[in-house]
């Protein structure tokens, strides 16, 4: 005690810190000092939040894992159906990674939780016995990503900015679609498991690639709406008879760009108010749905059949409603606060009665695209018994069922 007291008094922090180390921590500090390699050191949380940076590694790792991993030790998991087989390296192994011509040294390490036995990197199957103690094995997990000292810079600002952005398309690849729709004023997400997808879809072959490069050309362009200023959104009208495939497509397209649906469902919003509130919840790279709009705001022009609903929807609590939802209202929200509030989002009209619609609607520049959904021709058909029977259908059998 006496002794350890004139030590702390006495010796500097640094001294007292090198004599208070075991012969290991010191060589590896002497290593490290002597080594033209830098390292970074991702831990796995930043006090009681995770760290991002150390999630987007894993997910970017396990992606290579298989093939560039020199890991002979791997982990596999499968926590969710979407995710499937998730396989990382266990601790204490290495995977190399080469990007932009320079070669960068993963390795996963685990820290004592306690801290006071220093740090360790485990080894082996001993050292993964070790790891699996308590929460994430009772110890703290990191990577440590290592590189040539001259790289430093690459590292920092290249590199690992691409992991995020990596492990950021793999998770979209893998997430869970969810469908939202308005439940007590608010949006209820479910899970979107709906199957269709362009290949399932049957329309005309041409119509169909160009609104796949349509999308793609959309979600492609960010650094074209950044700097022209416009707001990263876009407008599909589809029209056509009912059941030929219009909300089809509007799940082949979520499905496409693994965006999320938020069906509006404007005969239960009660007022303008509560369509901005919705609007404004939604989040990015989402498609916005209003099914039949025809039915569910007030046009001017329409027929005896759509009153009912309107004298229905008009009224709320026995009174008329100042503030209820109309086109003008949606449109108005749509082009503005919606497209203010947040990026690459798609709103999609469908009908069945294009020449109902307010010509508000119509306007060029209103709607990107106009997409008819029409009755089966000979492409589409073949398509659909594809999908329906799983084989092949021959032409010739087509023309027999057209005649
Ligand atoms: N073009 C199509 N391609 C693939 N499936 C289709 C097509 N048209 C219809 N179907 C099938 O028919 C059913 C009804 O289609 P869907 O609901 O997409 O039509 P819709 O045009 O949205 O109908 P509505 O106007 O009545 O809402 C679905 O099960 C869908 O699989």
């Amino acid at each position: 005690m006496v002794i350890n007291g004139l030590m702390n008094e006495l010796l500097p922090y640094e001294l007292r810190d090198a004599l208070t180390l075991s012969t290991a921590d010191v060589v590896r500090r002497l290593r490290a000092r002597l080594s033209p390699t830098h390292t970074v050191v991702i831990d796995e949380a930043e006090g009681l939040a995770p760290n991002q940076l150390f999630d987007a590694a894993r997910a970017y790792l396990a992606s290579l894992t298989g093939t560039a991993s020199a890991a002979r030790r791997l982990r596999a998991s499968r926590v969710d159906e979407a995710q499937g087989i998730l396989v990382t390296m266990d601790h204490g192994e290495e995977t190399v990674d080469v990007h932009d011509g320079v070669t960068y040294t993963w390795r996963l390490v685990s820290r004592d939780v306690a801290g006071n036995s220093g740090s360790f990197a485990s080894h082996g199957s001993g050292a993964g016995q070790h790891g699996r103690r308590g929460p994430h094995g009772g110890c703290h997990r990191s990577f440590e990503l290592s590189f040539h000292k001259k790289h430093k810079e690459q590292a920092l600002a290249s590199y690992l900015p691409f992991v995020v952005d990596a492990a950021k398309a793999i998770r979209d690849r893998h997430r869970d679609l969810k469908m939202h729709m308005i439940e007590y004023d608010a949006w209820t997400p479910v899970d979107l498991r709906h199957p269709s997808t362009f290949d399932t879809i049957a329309m005309d072959g041409d119509l169909k690639r160009s609104v796949m490069d349509d999308l793609e050309r959309f979600v492609g362009r960010k650094d074209y709406y950044r700097r022209t200023g416009r707001a990263w959104k876009r407008g599909y009208l589809l029209y056509g008879p009912p059941g030929t495939g219009k909300s089809s497509l509007v799940a082949a397209m979520a499905n496409y760009l693994k965006f999320d649906i938020y069906d509006l469902e404007l005969t239960e919003v009660k007022s303008n108010s509560d369509l901005r509130r919705l609007l404004v919840g939604m989040s990015n790279r989402s498609i916005l749905v209003v099914e039949d709009i025809d039915c569910s705001v007030d046009l001017p022009q329409r027929g005896h059949e759509g009153g009912e609903r309107r004298a229905r929807h008009s009224f709320i609590g026995g009174e008329d409603n100042e503030d209820k939802v109309t086109l003008s209202g949606l449109l108005n929200f749509v082009d503005g606060l919606w497209s203010t509030s947040g990026e690459e989002r798609i709103i999609v009209f469908t009908t069945n009665y294009k020449e109902r619609l307010d010509p508000a609607l119509l306007r060029p520049g209103r709607m990107d695209m106009h997409i008819h959904m029409g009755y089966c021709t000979s492409e589409s058909f073949r398509i659909l018994a594809r999908t329906t029977t799983s084989s092949k259908m021959t032409t010739p059998y087509i023309r027999r069922s057209r005649s």
